[in-house]
């Protein structure tokens, strides 16, 4: 059995923060999990380095599930997204070194490969209708058979998912939360215009997505699927807040058009009754933020038995060690329903060199040994830890707003 002998977290910024674990064993088989938090990565890189590395020194690598109870149960502070963060980033990098063990690739670990790929969405965003087409054009010419689609909203000076850089979104890059204004009535009125002359453009063989970002009520986001059902959007992705899960049910009652939600969530707990009840069509929990791929597989599970699929979060504040976990994960799911990619700078790619490929839409995780994912640690050093936050949101007339 490999024997945990140390494990350490390396902090690098190439463009945006990123925090991952390194768990080394004394057969010299090493493994990496994700722990970025966006906004709040040193509460993370705390929680491990202070208050669960010393817990794993001296264990069995290969128990994988009894670690995670441990941390777990351990804790006594159940679930939250700093804990279920710190539990991802160990469970993660446990699968890493049980495949490296194996020879194996992690999706073989997880019953094997259940298609030949992984369907991916992009993200297309303009300041205007016309740059988000475009944008929209360009991402189907790489290849992508699904868009998301995000834009400008007239009369408002900025908003979720429009970049000051050409088809990049990247919003965590300022020392303190810059300050957005939003106006619901002015958002509204946009969005349908875009899925118009998008169908018009890009025709309908292509999968159409859309992120609410939560900035409506119920009745609003009832509106807006009913609206955009002739268009036939493949999801609206966090239509309200869900907190208050129950929510959706208002919105389910008024629209076919299928709903995803999730991303924020950590544990199956928070997704409980929006599955149980069939809230929801997809499910956008992933590796880091949801408990490692051990709890994951416990949330897809349950889905499953549900009709709910999966939509794993991707976005770039999530670093290649998570892409490389969600792949695997995706590959091998029999309720697998679409996996978001943004694409990593150049930069961020040569720090984490790793197997995982796109090819026409398609996504694979590749067959190296693990996760197929490393991090090169001399050029992880070169960019130090910046302070970074998302923007916050305001309406017009100064009242704090969901972002
Ligand atoms: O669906 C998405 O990719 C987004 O909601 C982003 O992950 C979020 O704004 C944090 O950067
Ligand atoms: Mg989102």
């Amino acid at each position: 059995m490999p024997k945990i002998t140390g494990a350490r977290v390396i902090l690098t910024s190439p463009g945006r923060n990123f925090v991952t674990l390194k768990i080394e064993t004394d057969e010299g088989i090493y493994g990496l999990g994700d722990a970025t938090l966006n906004g709040r990565e040193l509460a993370v890189a705390s929680y491990l380095t202070d208050h669960v590395v010393p817990c794993l020194i001296g264990r069995d690598a290969h128990r994988i599930e009894d670690i995670w109870q441990f941390l777990y149960k351990g804790a006594y502070w159940r679930r939250g997204p700093v804990t279920m963060s710190a539990i991802a980033a160990v469970d993660t990098a446990l699968w890493d070194i049980k495949g490296k063990v194996a020879g194996l690739p992690v999706y073989q670990l997880l019953g094997g490969a259940s298609r030949d790929g992984v369907l991916v969405y992009s993200h297309a965003n303009g300041a205007t209708l016309e740059e988000t087409i475009e944008s929209a054009q360009r991402s189907a010419e790489k290849g992508y058979k699904a868009i998301r689609l995000q834009s400008g909203v007239p009369g408002l000076a900025s908003t979720y998912g429009v970049s000051k850089h050409r088809d990049f979104y990247e919003p965590a890059d300022a020392d303190l939360p810059t300050e957005n204004v939003w106006s619901t009535s002015k958002y509204l009125r946009s969005v349908v215009p875009v899925f118009e002359r998008a169908r018009e453009v890009l025709g309908w063989d292509v999968h159409l997505l859309h992120d609410v970002h939560h900035r409506l009520t119920p009745i609003e986001a009832a509106r807006l699927g009913k609206d955009l059902e002739p268009y036939r959007p493949f999801w609206i992705e966090d239509a309200t807040p869900a907190e208050n899960q129950a929510n959706f049910r208002l919105i389910r009652q008024h629209t076919t058009t299928p709903l995803a939600v999730g991303e924020i969530f950590n544990s199956v707990w928070d997704a409980k009754q929006l599955i149980e009840e069939q809230l929801i069509d997809y499910i956008r929990a992933t590796v880091v933020h949801a408990g490692g791929i051990t709890h994951l597989r416990r949330l897809a599970s349950f889905a499953a038995m549900h009709n709910v699929r999966t939509g794993c979060h991707g976005a770039t504040d999530l670093s290649p060690v998570c892409m490389a976990a969600a792949l695997h994960f995706d590959l091998s799911l029999p309720n697998f329903g679409i996996q978001e990619h943004m694409p990593h700078t150049a930069e961020t790619d040569a720090v984490f060199p790793h197997a995982y490929t796109f090819d026409q839409g398609m996504m694979h995780p590749g067959d190296l040994p693990g996760l197929g994912v490393d991090i090169d640690e001399e050029l992880a050093a070169k960019y130090e830890y910046k302070r970074a936050f998302l923007p916050v949101n305001r309406l017009e007339d100064g009242t704090m707003f969901d972002w």
